[in-house]
């Protein structure tokens, strides 16, 4: 294991503790060996991996055809066992570079989230114009042009609301991206939409957060609403925790709306805590901040008439505060497709990828592979929140122009990649899961919407393969019949129409995360255990062409 990633390892032991959702992930961290072995399915993955050598010979790995009936399928040694250990000979020094640009300011990626009207675009439009970054004239215009169609009340939500249908509509539809800085802290802001319906497009921006804003209504009735089992307050709480934030900020918004009351503050973040803690957040990863979007209360300044029984910190202050995040700089280049277009950044003409890299670093001239398809391409251009720039690392949003590649190769969440290192590919996987609050257990055979980043695809949980006891994560069951709510277990999960590219957690945390939904609801979200299925069948292996047999 190179020094970077058992850093990064290091690093993501630090964080966990002892949840639901950080059980999955106390699987790994009890494996310094990187062993790993689940009752039966014994198998020592990493230890496989580490012996084979990485070298330049790459094979274009063609997306096999539907697997409808059984199909054989070519997949080199290097596509199943990305090693992290390779020397890039690159002009520039990224990870040096990086030091530098993190030594000024943490850049951290912050989503806001909260059941529809919370106030998540009011609070955030609010907070943007009062660190100017939204000029007086602009701002004016939204209040001129919001009161003309009555709807006076989401001036500071046209800051992140851009669209016609999401202005006329008052709600957030997809994504909105936007950067401020704190005195401390340079934050790429997403402002998530809250209405169940564009929940992919929430776990979309979501998967690219490091720490998050959850905005709850303290309206009285509008917190409850939210907070019930169809809210998207739970939901969207536990989909963040499931795909790794671990920091959030509670804005306790619309106080404005129960006479800034004490009371109601504290009843909101007692019955919210406990949901919170349940989750898997830390008491001491949660702050609880009084405001108002609206008016402005407690956002970067507080009239001590107001919220007089307050002496804690603004949302500003408290934002400030977040800590950096394990960035996976020395993994492998990965970068799952959000969206691509044709055309290119500037005057450079190619094929604009979009995405958030989750791991490694790129810079121009580079060779890229989209995996699937094995499709390459060199990176001409790039911009990291509409910035132009030579490089970019882990965690950064990011504009990739892709020269020498057929557009016609890339679809949302294919992953791209060094050609040497490819990602891994796989139609059929184990995982752990925690089933979430489903009102019907989920049994052998269930289908479901597989997500991970901005992936979504059908699949079907062919195997219930045992119960694992959340606390000493210890199987308290083999092949069980179901899966009721809140249960740990590990699950064989299979792909509906087409294979995917897809880590181990071990191997990256942030590609080895995934959440499982059915009928517009989260029925379990989970880690990635083993992407080797099926297993090898002896039918035919070659050492020495690097070439393995599968049978999909
Ligand atoms: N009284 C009061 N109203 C607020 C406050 N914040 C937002 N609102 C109102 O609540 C409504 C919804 O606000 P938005 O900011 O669009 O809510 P949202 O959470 O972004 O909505 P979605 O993104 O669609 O889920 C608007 O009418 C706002 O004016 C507040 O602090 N006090």
């Amino acid at each position: 294991m190179n020094n970077g990633t058992k850093k990064n390892i290091d690093a993501s032991i630090k964080e966990s503790d002892d949840d639901d959702i950080e059980i999955l992930e106390e699987e790994y961290k009890e494996n310094e060996q990187l062993k790993f072995d689940i009752g039966a399915l014994s198998l020592d993955s990493e230890a496989k991996s580490s012996k084979t050598s990485v070298s330049n010979i790459t094979t274009p790995i063609k997306e096999p055809e539907n697997q409808g009936a059984v199909s054989l399928h070519l997949l080199s040694n290097e596509q199943k066992t990305p090693k992290t250990n390779i020397k890039f000979s690159k002009r520039i020094d990224v990870i040096e570079e990086y030091k530098k640009r993190v030594a000024d300011k943490l850049p951290l990626n912050l989503v806001v989230i909260g059941h529809v009207d919370a106030g998540k675009s009011t609070l955030m439009g609010h907070l943007l114009y009062l660190l100017g970054e939204v000029n007086e004239r602009a701002m004016r215009q939204y209040e001129r042009d919001s009161s003309k169609i009555g709807k006076s009340s989401f001036a500071y939500a046209w800051v992140l609301d851009e669209t016609g249908e999401e202005r006329n509509r008052g709600i957030t539809m997809d994504i909105a991206i936007r950067k401020f800085e704190t005195e401390n802290r340079r934050f790429t802001l997403l402002d998530a939409p809250g209405h169940r319906d564009f929940i992919p497009n929430m776990i979309s921006g979501a998967s690219q957060a490091d720490v998050s804003i959850l905005v709850v209504d303290a309206t009285v009735g509008e917190f409850e609403s939210g907070f019930e089992a169809n809210g998207q307050t739970k939901e969207h709480a536990l989909l963040i925790r499931s795909l790794g934030v671990q920091q959030l900020v509670v804005a306790v918004n619309k106080l404005d709306t129960v006479k800034w009351s004490k009371a109601r503050y504290d009843e909101i973040i007692e019955k919210l805590g406990a949901f919170l803690s349940q989750a898997g957040f830390k008491k001491d990863k949660i702050a609880y901040i009084p405001c108002s979007g609206l008016t402005g209360e407690n956002i970067i300044h507080r009239s001590p008439d107001i919220l007089n029984w307050y002496s804690g910190e603004t949302l500003i202050q408290q934002i400030d505060k977040f800590e950096p995040p394990t960035r996976l700089l020395e993994n492998p280049f990965r970068l799952s497709v959000a969206d691509f277009f044709k055309g290119g950044i500037g005057n450079v003409s190619g094929v604009t990828v979009t995405g958030r890299i989750e791991s490694g670093t790129i810079q121009t001239g580079e060779e890229i592979a989209v995996i699937p398809g094995g499709e390459r391409g060199v990176v001409k251009a790039l911009t990291i929140n509409e910035e132009s720039s030579k490089w970019a690392a882990a965690g950064d949003s990011v504009m990739l122009t892709l020269t020498e590649l057929d557009i016609l190769q890339l679809k949302i969440g294919s992953i791209l990649c060094p050609p040497s290192q490819p990602v891994p590919i796989t139609s059929h996987f184990l995982a752990r899961i925690v089933v979430f609050d489903v009102k019907i257990p989920i049994t052998r055979g269930f289908p479901v919407i597989l997500h991970r980043q901005s992936l979504n695809e059908p699949a079907n949980i062919i195997k219930l393969v045992d119960i694992i006891n959340k606390n000493t994560g210890e199987i308290v069951k083999k092949n069980p019949r179901h899966l009721p709510k809140s249960t740990t277990a590990t699950v064989e999960i299979k792909l509906s129409n087409r294979p995917i590219p897809l880590e181990t957690f071990k191997d990256n945390k942030e590609l080895g995360r995934i959440m499982l939904r059915k009928g517009g609801e989260t029925v379990a979200a989970g880690v990635v255990v083993d992407v080797s299925f099926p297993k090898l069948l002896d039918i035919a292996y070659d050492t020495n062409s690097h070439f393995a047999l599968y049978l999909f």
